[in-house]
């Protein structure tokens, strides 16, 4: 075995690579001239997850991840059972949505707080703007547009073209998770953007293997095969059901929410938990209709399963 040290040494002067599907400790790489190729992380601490950059080596037709570079961001979430981690280094998260099937305002506030805590920022897309019931999907999305976020609106279907246009110039040179809770138009919107997004796909569980026909991980597609450097790139992370969020505790949650972090200097008491106590800045903002009934009724909930998560870890 060589002295770790020389090894060390060549990792570090070695070109970086992009990780571009991960399955455990099984990563698919791409090299700075393109090429991908199946590598195996050494040891346990060393999980990769896509988006991440890696110093690697080669070994035979493989690699050895030999050093993970300090991430900008990490997307996780986590249950009571374990974390999952979405991604390293985005730019953006986009939140596919829909008013049929209609969304879940639990999900996507769980969603946008997970980000938030990240450092992160979040573009929501309000798709099937053809369909009637768009426009219950639009009222619920205004107390997210008057905290500050962006929501672009889409009939990825029946308007293609015009879907092209609006979100070229919001993905374009960016990293951008995808994330769309099932019939959302999550895949339909992946088509769209990329025609040859099921080439990449097939490529990336091929090397990845292990007989799965479908990804189970995040996957990341160039919007620009061409570009890889400023053309921008959208990664699917399939699944949107549970987003556990036991990662944060209930103290921090006002002030990853953007409505109520807002008032926090409003409270009579510093440590104010905005649920009972007098003279609460939170409080008086959702009597006066500043805050919507739904995110507080949100905050609750998240604060009593947070706090239950605390006691039992
Ligand atoms: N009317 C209408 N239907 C749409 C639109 N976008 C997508 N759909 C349809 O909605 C259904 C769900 O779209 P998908 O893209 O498969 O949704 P998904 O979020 O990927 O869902 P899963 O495949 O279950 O993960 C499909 O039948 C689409 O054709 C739209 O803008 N308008
Ligand atoms: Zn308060």
């Amino acid at each position: 075995m060589k002295p770790a040290g020389s090894k060390a040494k060549a990792a570090a002067t070695g070109d970086t690579a992009l990780v571009v599907g991960a399955h455990g400790r099984h990563v698919v790489i791409e090299t700075p001239s393109g090429e991908r190729m199946l590598a195996h992380a050494r040891g346990k601490k060393s999980a990769c997850v896509v988006g991440d950059r890696v110093q690697w080596q080669p070994a035979g037709d493989e690699a050895v991840v030999e050093a993970l570079v300090p991430r900008r961001n990490l997307l996780m979430r986590q249950d009571e059972w374990r974390s999952k981690s979405f991604a390293a280094n985005l730019d953006q998260l986009l939140v596919v949505l829909s008013g049929e099937p209609m969304f879940s305002e639990s999900q996507l506030t769980r969603a946008l707080i997970a980000t938030e805590d990240a450092g992160i920022s979040a573009t929501l897309l309000l798709n099937k703007i053809d369909l009637p019931t768009a426009a219950l999907a639009r009222e619920r999305l205004l107390p997210y547009k008057a905290m500050g976020f962006t929501v672009l609106e889409t009939a990825l279907t029946t308007q293609p073209e015009a879907s092209i246009a609006l979100l070229t110039p919001a993905l374009g040179g960016k990293t951008t998770l995808v994330l769309g809770a099932s019939g959302m138009g999550k895949s339909t919107l992946i088509n769209l953007m990329l025609p040859l997004a099921q080439a990449q796909v097939g490529e990336i569980s091929q090397a990845l293997n292990a007989g799965r026909h479908t990804t189970t991980t995040t996957t990341w597609y160039w919007l620009d095969a061409d570009d890889r450097t400023n053309g921008g790139a959208l990664l699917d992370s399939p699944g949107f059901q549970e987003f556990g969020l036991m990662h944060i505790t209930p103290q921090r949650l006002p002030e990853l929410m953007p409505d109520l972090r807002k008032h926090l200097g409003e409270c009579r008491f510093y440590n104010c938990t905005h649920l009972h106590e007098p003279g609460c800045g939170v409080r008086s903002a959702v009597e006066r209709g500043e805050i919507s009934p739904s995110r507080y009724r949100l905050y609750e909930g998240l604060w009593a399963e947070l706090s239950e998560g605390q006691q039992k870890g």
